[in-house]
């Protein structure tokens, strides 16, 4: 192995650190590790307001992330949007999202983390005012963008304060917290859709513009609490960090965790051999691998489908059976309450299975009900209802909905929609149609259009459908939001938030946020042609594949960071990535900036680079 040095296997790199208490530490090489600060204080209240206040953040990001569906419902009709501006108010955000969490890394390392959650609150308030006026279709999408900047910075900013802050046993619990947020904020995005849906004018200026009421509360909470101590160490205000160390830790003593964070800052400048940042992370092995690890696991956690899944999940259950869109929307309400819900069982798991284990039962999980899904759309698909009714209408004629012959093919044509009648549990006189340009709830004529298809006994069914299979396809949404909640929801972001040493955290988390949402809009700009190309059944199977592949992954590549405190977790990357089992479950090697540091202070490097056991017992 070039990077590694030492080729036996050495008990705990906590054995090689100078902190006082870990001198009577014996590590077994099976265990999951433990920490000093693992015993447990009472964790004072100040580290939760602290979660709390961030975690805002996440709520924000789910909040305008989830509310523009509902929104956009009414948009469409009171603006007259085209479908080309309703994809650009959609996509902006997250475009711009993308790019200012990559930005962000820089932000964070200059000001700190405070003041880039102090700058994302205010962006997101002058995003909610900019939306909730806007009298122009040019600036509701001034506006999107602007909420997407926010949500950028606040994405890859709030995960590393709340690490950065939390004592380590409670670590993984407070920033699964912030997910839970994120999840929060969707489903209260959805409750607010359902309810302003009602309102005949202007829903959208009370659906978008309600995020300015966290925003200011977050900001107003900020202006009150500190900045992270370890940003504090690594920007030389010793005396500050100790005084906030010491406030967040409730007044206990503080001096073990201080010197360890102190020694890791110093380690890191001594060592620091310049250049820009991502640089040193790529030619650091252990940096490398953590980017790795970190970038994969956002990556697969979008290309595992999560936003398509909520997005269609509105469709799904009316291909279930349920045709009125308010009951639709307050469905989907229920879609994101169940997300919700599971990340709650996330965070109550993620100290107790530790990351690994519950990101590799999510992924699993969700490869199997991604399975169901896909298996679902395929049933549903061979019992498609032929077209069995042409209609008279000359303006049809030349449409090419006309020329489809069963329901799946002209569902997959996004201007065409299915109008059918019912007689017992069978699909009569159905036609395939184009779709009404201002309103997808309609044909744009012939039987379905004008609303007039209720009164005549009529169904129309756009995106979807009918189908006898439809329980499976809704038992997959159920199953998939079951697994992929407590785990691939949440742990991509836990994980990133700790696997860098603190010169490279912000711009390791800059990186896999900016990943995350790069990936979320490729899977979200191109899952129409995946439908269309591969019809749902392929696109669900082929979203599968991918899981699986990103099982293979995390059970190759992802150590456990349980009980480690942040500076020692960097030893956990100090060995070759995706070795069979490394999950910490095989001994810890070491990397050689490390190891010669702990040499220098405490032993010697036998011939040959190889490292002695070192005891400080
Ligand atoms: O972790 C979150 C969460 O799972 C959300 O539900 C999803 O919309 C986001 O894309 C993801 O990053």
């Amino acid at each position: 192995m070039e990077e590694l040095i030492g080729d036996r296997r050495v008990e705990d790199e906590r054995s090689l650190i100078k902190t006082p208490s870990n001198v009577q530490t014996n590590y077994q090489e099976n265990d999951v590790p433990t920490s000093t600060d693992q015993i447990q204080h009472a964790t004072p209240c100040f580290v939760y307001t602290l979660a709390f206040f961030s975690a805002l953040g996440g709520f924000l990001f789910g909040y305008d992330t989830g509310v523009v569906s509902g929104a956009m419902l009414l948009l469409k009709r009171e603006m007259n949007l085209s479908s080309l501006w309703q994809e650009l108010l959609v996509s902006i955000t997250v475009g711009a999202a993308a790019l200012s969490a990559l930005a962000g890394g820089f932000l964070n390392g200059l000001f700190g983390r405070r003041i880039c959650i102090l700058l994302a609150s205010f962006i997101f308030s002058a995003g909610g005012i900019i939306l909730s006026v806007a009298q122009s279709k040019e600036v509701l999408l001034c506006g999107r963008l602007t909420v997407g900047l926010g949500i950028g910075i606040a994405s890859m900013t709030v995960p590393v304060y709340i690490a950065e802050v939390s004592p380590s046993h409670l670590r993984g619990q407070l920033v699964t917290i912030n997910t839970l947020f994120i999840t929060g904020g969707q489903f209260v995005a959805s409750v607010v859709d359902g309810v302003f849906s009602y309102l005949p004018h202007d829903g959208w200026r009370y659906m978008l513009g309600l995020s300015v009421v966290p925003a200011v509360l977050q900001f107003s909470g900020f202006l009150f609490l500190p900045e992270s101590p370890r940003w504090l160490l690594q920007n030389g205000e010793t005396q500050k960090a100790r005084l906030v160390l010491s406030q967040i830790r409730g007044g206990v003593d503080v001096e073990d965790e201080f010197e360890s964070i102190r020694s890791s800052v110093e380690e890191e400048r001594n060592d620091s051999s310049g250049g820009p940042v991502l640089w040193r992370i790529l030619a650091y092995a252990p940096t490398r691998r953590a980017l790795i690890v970190g970038c994969g696991l956002q990556m697969f956690q979008q290309l595992s489908g999560i936003n398509t899944v909520m997005y269609y999940s509105a469709t799904i259950i009316q291909m279930s059976g349920v045709q009125d869109d308010h009951m639709a929307i307050w469905l989907a309400a229920a879609t994101a309450f169940t997300n919700f819900m599971f990340t709650l069982v996330g965070v109550w798991l993620v100290e107790r299975v530790g990351r690994r284990k519950l990101t590799l039962g999510s992924i699993l999980g969700t490869a199997v009900s991604l399975m169901v899904l896909a298996a679902g759309f395929l049933l549903s698909a061979q019992a498609s209802p032929p077209v069995t009714f042409h209609p008279r209408d000359s303006s049809l004629h030349n449409s090419t909905c006309t020329h489809y012959g069963f329901c799946e093919s002209c569902m997959l044509d996004p201007a065409c929609g299915f109008c059918y009648g019912v007689n017992g549990t069978s699909v009569v006189e159905s036609s395939c149609v184009p779709v009404s340009a201002a309103n997808t709830e309609t044909s744009a004529a012939g039987r379905c259009s004008n609303g007039t298809q209720e009164s005549a006994g009529l169904f129309w069914a756009y995106n979807y459908c009918p189908t006898s299979y439809s329980w499976i396809v809704l038992l997959g949404l159920v199953l998939y939001l079951a697994f992929f909640a407590p785990g691939m929801g949440p742990m991509p972001w836990t994980v990133n938030s700790e696997i860098y040493p603190l010169w490279a955290r912000s711009t390791g988390n800059a990186c896999s946020a900016g990943v995350n949402w790069i990936c979320n809009v490729l899977v979200s700009l191109t899952f129409l042609h995946v439908a269309q190309y591969l019809t749902y059944y392929g696109a669900f199977f082929l979203y599968s594949s991918l899981a699986a592949l990103g099982f293979v992954f995390v059970l190759g590549c992802l150590p456990e960071t349980k009980g480690l405190r942040l500076e020692e977790i960097e030893s956990r990357f100090g060995r070759r990535l995706c070795s069979c089992g490394a999950g910490g479950s095989q001994g810890v090697l070491y990397s050689r900036r490390r190891l010669e540091f702990a040499a220098l202070h405490y032993s010697t490097l036998e011939p040959e680079g190889r490292i002695s056991y070192i005891s400080l017992q």
